[in-house]
């Protein structure tokens, strides 16, 4: 939630369960009702990641949209995360930065954002997640993808195995998210593999009804 110190959002992000990555529905115009209802139904932390046609958005339109998220995180006190840029999330004032293994490292975007911020970092195998579970600046991280996914295509299945051995070391006590075609007919798979929170795209932004789709996954994590 904007406005959040550090502490808060470490306390805040420690307790989440449910954590959402959506584009900005530019065709569609729906931004700010999508996300009431996606919030509404139980998610914890939203992240704006448009990769529309394989291009981020431009920062301006980046921004623009994060406002909208920003008020959206506001009314249901849920985090609010930057995609890649730490830039971005500085001026958008966001709790969380998410880095890939290919973006900037986390000690650059520290240098940017000190320590206000959680830093996420994304995982494929069990060294890269050890190694996320224990590096210096990282306030949690997430494997997969469990499945091959249409959303990040070309990127091959960790699967649940990475689930299990990071949950066999509780991801040596940083918060974790399993990722990747998880959705309501997968997501109990993840839990009895070992996950209690997850990341997913599809299973609310192609849903019916954002709110509903929210409030099962939810009902289906510990
Ligand atoms: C919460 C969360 N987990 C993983 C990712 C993927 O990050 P990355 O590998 O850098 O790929 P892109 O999303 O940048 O294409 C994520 N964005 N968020
Ligand atoms: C953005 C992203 N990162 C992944 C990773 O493994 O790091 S998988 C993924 C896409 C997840 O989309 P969906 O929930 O639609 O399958
Ligand atoms: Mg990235």
């Amino acid at each position: 939630m904007p406005g959040l110190d550090g502490h808060g959002i470490r306390a805040r992000l420690d307790e989440a369960a449910l954590y959402l990555c959506t584009d900005a529905r530019t065709e569609r115009g729906d931004l700010a009702e999508f996300a009431d209802a996606a919030l509404d139904g139980g998610v914890d932390i939203i992240q704006l990641r448009d990769k529309t046609d394989g291009a981020p958005l431009e920062a301006r339109q980046e921004l623009a949209a994060l406002e909208v998220l920003a008020d959206a995180c506001r009314r249901h006190g849920a985090l609010l995360a930057v995609n890649d840029r730490a830039d971005v999330a500085l001026a958008a004032d966001a709790d969380v930065l998410h880095l890939g293994q290919d973006d900037i490292p986390v000690e650059l975007a520290r240098r940017v954002l000190g320590e206000h911020v959680a830093i996420g970092r994304s995982t494929h195998d069990v060294v890269q997640a050890d190694s996320a579970a224990t590096e210096a600046g990282v306030d949690y991280f997430c494997t997969g993808p469990v499945w091959t996914t249409p959303t990040k295509p070309g990127r091959p299945a960790a699967g649940l195995d990475l689930v299990r051995h990071t949950a066999g070391h509780r991801g040596h006590g940083r918060p974790w998210f399993a990722i990747g075609g998880i959705d309501a007919s997968t997501v109990d798979d993840v839990v009895i593999a070992g996950a209690k929170r997850v990341v997913v795209v599809r299973a609310i932004t192609e849903a019916e009804d954002p709110r509903a789709a929210a409030q099962h996954l939810r009902s289906r994590l510990p």
